[in-house]
């Protein structure tokens, strides 16, 4: 028999969900690499492929930068690394999904979920301007009641700061929330920020795999998540 107290979902009813972007709504691998390739192409260096920025996901652009120009060179300086790093957003954030789309069932899922009462939120390591502009372009803007990015604190995933940001921006204690997450980093911000239970999806840009990660469950797929949260639009 079910220990009823063993079940988060029973001591505190579920109120939000708390959705990653990159990997997770969106697959917005190829726009960073036709960010990543121009930058390139400007410093008269060679192309990075879809397999190699697809690994370099996941830390945020300063990083994803970092990686894209140790791949091809490295840099002088760290001024070189910041000029580079500016070049990167101004390219990136004026147009981000050219080449990128929801992943099957996302908007569907994510408007019945906003139906069935739960506050959606956004946490991504991507910067605010490029994730404001994504979320708006694909049409998915609107359902979410905050979003945080990785811009937005002093630190961003793996650290529980920007989970517990958001989390407060959507008036829910952390016991009140589930984490839908596509890698090592949300498992890791969102236990530590004491959520009542982090999901994976199984695809995305993970780097380690998901089964040995501390989560609550991978989905066959993103429409999953109504069941999984036992919540149905009405
Ligand atoms: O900007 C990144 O590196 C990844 O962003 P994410 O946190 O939405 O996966
Ligand atoms: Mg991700």
């Amino acid at each position: 028999m079910t220990d009823p107290a063993a079940d988060s979902s029973i001591r505190h009813p579920i109120r939000a969900v708390a959705f990653d972007l990159d990997g997770t709504l969106v697959d917005s691998a190829a726009d960073l690499m036709h960010a990543s390739n121009a930058l390139l192409a400007e410093l008269g260096r060679p192309p990075v492929d879809l397999p190699a920025v697809r690994s370099f996901i996941g830390d945020g652009a300063p990083k994803l930068v970092e990686r894209v120009l140790a791949a091809t060179g490295g840099v002088a300086d760290a001024e070189e690394g910041a000029r580079c790093l500016r070049r990167f957003l101004a390219i990136y954030e004026a147009d981000p999904s050219a080449h990128s789309a929801l992943y099957p069932g996302v908007a569907e899922t994510l408007e019945a979920l906003a139906k069935a009462g739960l506050r959606l939120g956004v946490c991504t390591n991507k910067p605010m301007g490029a994730t404001m502009r994504l979320l708006e372009d694909l049409g998915i803007a609107g359902v979410f009641a905050a979003v945080v990015g990785g811009d937005s604190y002093p630190t961003r995933k793996p650290s529980a700061e920007p989970v517990l940001g958001l989390l407060e921006r959507l008036d829910v204690s952390p016991g009140e929330a589930v984490f839908v997450g596509d890698n090592e980093h949300d498992v890791a911000a969102a236990r530590a920020a004491g959520v009542a239970r982090v999901l994976l999806v199984p695809y995305g840009y993970a780097r380690v795999p998901l089964d040995g990660l501390p989560h609550d469950g991978i989905l066959g797929g993103f429409a999953d998540l109504p069941e999984r949260l036992s919540c149905r639009a009405p």
